[in-house]
């Protein structure tokens, strides 16, 4: 078994930066379905071009590598303690190399422990069987999408659906409901997992196991079959589209399970994941720990293609539609409000990472740094030191919303020009950025090393004790690519197609499964 816990390291590194080929295939779909001009064409061309990059630097496809959940399978008399220990010395190191991001966090004081180990993290399941090899499986699920997790119980009463009943129609209801609310805050295209009965607790996890089921299986329940494809179908015509741009492609895999329950109880849990769907396995041999097979396609046998626009005719479409600026921060007034909703702003000279504590801390104290005129990016990003320099590993958005009750009030404190961030912003940053002449922009959530590259200095940090993802960091930035979301002018994409997407649900009001 001495090699168990380099084994269990290897399967940590490939979870982070290598996307599945099965993963790979349902995105590539995606590409080939969507217009590549379009909004969310251009995302997901963004997204098929990190795949690729995380693969070839070996570094996080996504900067929030999640809570890493391990389920081993041992044979009877197997050692679990040891494995125990190996896999949480696997997961510090792969965290010191920079493979994971310090994620774990004490909730009541907000420190965080450097190492990915505390109460609760890392999880990891034991369960025996007849087999004489080891079986771990580990996903890396992201804090954004598993924010936009949901459990309903039956009977209920769902917004633009109606009624949803004790049997599989209602069921239908709360898996559509559960793509709707979602809208694109989970990074969408994503893929989700149901379980149907259990309690809360084991309803959630039924749903988080069918993660771990291959994209492309099919499911041996003939009813469940039928659910998930008809989810498969319909949640598409939903229009919210890949990061909630809108277009043809909202998600890309529906599997569900079921379990029994109380009489009194019905419920049905949903666990969402980004396209960033990082799981992976490995069989080890239980003299040696050696990996003998992994157990989902490798992400090197499906190469990923950052498609050009298809046609002469999409590209100028494309082109007309949208407006390309180059802007130095600062920004002054009069430039953003020269901006409108789908212009499409590169950004070269100093941006400020800001997200969580900072926002609150902001609030009632003064800032660090003069932020008049600035660029504030909601990121929390990974980072290595290097002799004495600090270098972006990682650096895609985090999930705007969670702001939504400081932002306003920011912007209008500190003068703030432009807030970047994925999901988009609610009414009250709306009017703070018609009022004080601000833009959102929104950038390709999970796109971290792509967005990476852009930073090519750390030119100071502040904060520190709040842990590197919510520390304040200064980068010098060249090329940061970003759509405008929210205008200076009332215009919010976002409340768009919330709207859009809201009337299409209530096509899926009427029973389907009788
Ligand atoms: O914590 C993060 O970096 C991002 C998070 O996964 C999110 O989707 O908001
Ligand atoms: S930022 Fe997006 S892609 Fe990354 S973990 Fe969060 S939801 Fe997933």
């Amino acid at each position: 078994m001495n090699r168990f816990g380099d084994s269990v390291y290897q399967l940590i590194v490939e979870t982070s930066t290598n996307l599945p080929g099965d993963v790979r295939q349902a995105i590539k779909a995606a590409q080939e379905a969507e217009d590549s001009a379009t909004r969310a064409g251009l995302s997901l061309s963004t997204i098929a071009t990190n795949i690729e990059m995380a693969e070839c630097n070996v570094s996080p496809i996504c900067q929030d590598t999640g809570m890493p959940t391990f389920v081993v399978h041992t044979p009877v008399g197997a050692n679990q303690l040891i494995m125990k220990e190996q896999i949480r010395s696997a997961i510090a190191k792969a965290t010191k190399d920079g493979k994971l991001r310090t994620n774990s966090v004490d909730s009541l004081t907000g420190a965080n422990t450097g190492d990915n180990l505390g109460p609760g993290t890392p999880v990891i399941h034991f369960e025996q069987w007849d087999k004489d090899d080891i079986d771990v499986r580990l996903i890396l699920k992201g804090g954004g999408c598993e924010n936009k997790n949901i459990q309903y119980s039956l009977p209920t009463e769902l917004e633009g659906l109606g009624k949803a009943g004790r049997d599989l129609d209602g069921i239908r209801k709360c898996v559509m409901h559960a793509v709707y609310q979602a809208q694109g805050q989970g990074c969408s295209a994503g893929f989700i997992g149901v379980g149907i009965g259990g309690d809360r607790t084991t309803g959630y996890e039924l749903a988080k196991q069918q993660l771990f089921r291959r994209v492309d299986d099919t499911n041996p329940i003939l009813e469940l079959q039928r659910l998930e494809e008809y989810v498969l179908e319909n949640a598409n015509k939903l229009g919210i589209g890949t990061m909630g741009f809108g277009g043809q492609v909202t998600l890309l895999g529906c599997k569900a399970g079921v379990m029994n329950r109380l009489p009194a109880s019905f419920f049905v849990s949903v666990a969402y994941n980004c396209w960033a769907y990082r799981r992976q396995g490995v069989l080890l041999s239980a003299e040696t720990g050696e990996i003998k097979e992994w157990l989902y396609p490798e992400g090197q046998e499906v190469p990923m293609q950052s498609k050009p626009a298809n046609s002469a005719e999409d590209a100028e479409e494309g082109a007309t539609e949208r407006k390309e600026v180059v802007l130095n921060t600062p920004f002054t007034e009069e430039q953003v409000r020269n901006l409108r909703v789908g212009d499409i702003v590169i950004i070269n000279g100093e941006m400020h990472t800001g997200r969580d504590a900072l926002h609150k801390h902001l609030i009632d104290h003064d800032a660090p740094v003069d932020l008049d005129g600035s660029v504030i990016y909601h990121c929390g990003p990974v980072m290595l030191k290097e002799g004495d320099q600090w270098q972006v590993k990682a650096a895609g958005p985090t999930t705007s919303i969670r702001e939504e009750p400081y932002q306003g009030d920011i912007i209008k404190k500190f003068g703030i020009r432009a807030v970047i961030g994925k999901g988009g912003m609610g009414a009250k940053t709306l009017a703070a950025l018609q009022e004080h002449g601000a833009v959102y922009l929104n950038a390709i959530g999970g796109a971290a090393q792509y967005y990476a590259e852009c930073f090519k200095n750390v030119n100071g940090v502040d904060f520190m004790e709040f842990g590197i993802p919510e520390a304040m960091w200064h980068l010098q930035t060249e090329g940061f690519a970003a759509i405008v979301t929210m205008d200076a002018h009332g215009n919010s994409l976002h409340a768009d197609v919330e709207q859009n997407s809201f009337e299409k649900l209530s096509q899926f009001k009427e029973p389907v499964f009788k």
